[in-house]
């Protein structure tokens, strides 16, 4: 089994994996950090040696790879990687992935990605919150309807981290 968590940029994904990959006593990867390690670079440098494009390449790959060669693997997806190729598809597919979608409301979002902004390439450049609500909620839009196919969805507006891993775990056990 392979459990997968997408969401937004700052919904917790990669936080929550590690503490659920404990509790399973399942291996973690975080996308981003294979793609990180893999290209010796930061996500950040990533994007600006070698362009988003680049970027999502990489991702698409490596997600390929984790799916084919891994097993008992609590994955950390990037916040865009549903959104792009067929990578959804391909982890929708496949039974041995059970998906999740941490949603989280855009004011939460956007309040605690400006705290954070700097290491997220896509956002570092916004200098209000203000608007970073307004980037943030445009993408959203235009992102949900990849989120939302996840097979569970779970609401995490205020709730603690263990209020989260216990759902996600309702599912699994
Ligand atoms: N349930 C929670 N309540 C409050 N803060 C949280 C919760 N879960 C995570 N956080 C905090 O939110 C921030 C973003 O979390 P995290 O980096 O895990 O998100 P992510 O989904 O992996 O983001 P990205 O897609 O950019 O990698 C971190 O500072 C983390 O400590
Ligand atoms: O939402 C996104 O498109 C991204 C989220 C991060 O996890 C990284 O994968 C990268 O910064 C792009
Ligand atoms: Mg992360």
């Amino acid at each position: 089994m392979i459990v997968a968590l997408m969401g937004y940029m700052g919904s917790g994904k990669s936080t929550i994996g590690k503490e659920l990959a404990t509790v399973l006593n399942y291996k973690f990867l975080d996308l981003d950090s294979v793609i990180s390690d893999a290209e010796k670079s930061s996500i950040s440098d990533l994007f600006k040696k070698k362009g988003e494009i680049y970027f999502r390449k990489k991702e698409a790959f490596y997600l390929n790879e984790i799916l084919k060669s891994e097993n008992h693997v609590v994955l950390a997806l990037g916040g865009g990687t549903p959104c792009y190729g067929n990578n959804l598809q391909l982890l929708l597919k496949q039974s041995k992935v059970s998906t999740f979608y941490l949603k989280l409301s855009l004011p939460l979002l956007s309040s605690r990605l400006f705290k954070e902004k700097n290491d997220r390439p896509l956002i570092s450049h916004i200098d209000s919150e203000e608007a970073l609500t307004e980037f943030i909620g445009k993408h959203l839009f235009e992102r949900s309807q990849y989120y939302s196919q996840a097979k569970h969805i779970i609401d995490i507006d205020g709730k603690s981290q263990q209020d989260i891993l216990e759902a996600i775990l309702m599912y699994l056990i």
